[in-house]
């Protein structure tokens, strides 16, 4: 089979390597859609996130769905066929975040394209089938690659207690941004306001149902947030840019008691967060890591409609092209770049 292997900074290199053997509970699956995540843009520029350093050549994409092709002996609940949704982070499932049912914070949790493990920009992945989640017919494979920022955004929804009636600003429209808010939607959100710094993505919030947007380089955010909440600030920030200046904002926009899901990773890990506000208006500061228990409710939301994901996909390209697509990306008005594996 063909993978697209990130051999060092800015190479991409093809290789012929033997399709993987399902173990008894892995599924084979043909790789379908795989999105294109600023994490897999920044290992492809920078070679590293953080402490995690691309070491050994590497395949990058964790956001794929495709069709399973092959079972191990020991899996009962999906069959050859079917389509599905792959969920990229695979836990241990016996340490204490494990059993407390927070397996998104396992220490020994394998995720798809961090390194060591390969991820999927390649025609055919081997992995657990209770990680492998059915697609109904009128979910579509790209909307099935897409559960993975979706799920993003419906944890950040959950960690912020979005409620009905919230009003709730969510910072960055990007895809975790533009799917935040279609978390915070189904939520019960009444008034969603979007801030970005790009206009084009401020249009497409606008255009996907936010009710107000703010461009911060251009306005006051929280005169302009005073002025939608009469002055009572926001019930609920989500933070989803990463930009140092959105993170601080987030205490000075959210109401008394309100609360804030921090999302967005700001390349220096402290930021100054006004304590003052937090403590005298008893604000909850959460962190949001990737997502739990997501991808059932995902899948649900995309076969009822009552969330829309493909509206964020810009463009498509083949995995041959895929260093022209991540070349791509560095286009801020754009949200989403997709590959496609296989016809
Ligand atoms: N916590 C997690 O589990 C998790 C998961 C995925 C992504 N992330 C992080 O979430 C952030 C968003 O991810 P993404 O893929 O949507 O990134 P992205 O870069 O595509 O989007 C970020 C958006 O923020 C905008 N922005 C920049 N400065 C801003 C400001 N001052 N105010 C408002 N918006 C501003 C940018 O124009 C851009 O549209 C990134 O930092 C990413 O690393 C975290
Ligand atoms: C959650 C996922 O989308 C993110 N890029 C990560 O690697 O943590």
């Amino acid at each position: 089979m063909q993978s697209a292997v990130l051999t060092e900074p800015e190479t991409f290199e093809f290789e012929e390597r033997s399709r993987p053997d399902p173990g008894p509970t892995d599924v084979l699956v043909a790789v379908g859609r795989v999105g294109i995540c600023g994490s897999d843009v920044h290992y492809y520029r920078h070679g590293r996130i953080g402490d995690f350093v691309v070491e050994n050549p590497l395949v990058l994409g964790h956001e794929s769905a495709g069709e399973i092709v092959a079972v191990g002996a020991d899996v009962e609940d999906v069959a050859v066929g079917d389509r599905v949704a792959l969920e990229p982070g695979v836990p241990c499932f016996e340490c204490d975040a494990c059993r407390r049912g927070e397996y998104n914070l396992c220490p020994d949790v394998r995720f798809m394209a961090t390194p060591p493990v390969d991820g999927a920009f390649t025609e055919y992945v081997a992995w657990p089938a209770e990680f492998a989640y059915p697609l109904p017919e009128n979910v579509s494979t790209q909307a099935g690659a897409l559960c993975e920022p979706l799920s993003v955004g419906l944890h950040a929804a959950r960690r912020g207690n979005v409620g009905v009636g919230d009003t709730v600003l969510i910072t960055g429209g990007g895809p975790i941004g533009m799917l935040a808010m279609e978390a915070a939607r189904v939520a019960g959100a009444s008034q969603i306001i979007l801030s970005d710094v790009v206009p084009e993505k401020l249009d497409r919030a606008r255009e996907r149902g936010a009710d107000a947007t703010v461009d911060p380089s251009q306005e006051d955010l929280a005169e302009r947030v005073a002025d939608l909440t009469r002055d009572d600030g926001v019930d609920v920030a989500i933070e989803a840019s990463g930009a140092a200046a959105a993170i601080r904002s987030t205490t000075e926009v959210v109401r008394q008691g309100g609360s804030v899901a921090l999302v967005g990773l700001a390349g220096e890990g402290e930021i100054p967060l006004d304590t003052h506000d937090i403590i005298n208006g008893e604000l909850d500061v959460h962190g949001s890591f990737r997502f739990r228990n997501t991808y059932p409710a995902a899948i649900d939301l995309l076969a009822s409609g009552d969330v829309d994901v493909e509206g964020i996909i810009d463009f498509e390209m083949p995995l041959s092209e895929v260093t022209a697509a991540f070349e791509r990306t560095d286009d801020p008005s754009l949200v989403k770049g997709m590959i496609t594996v296989g016809d």
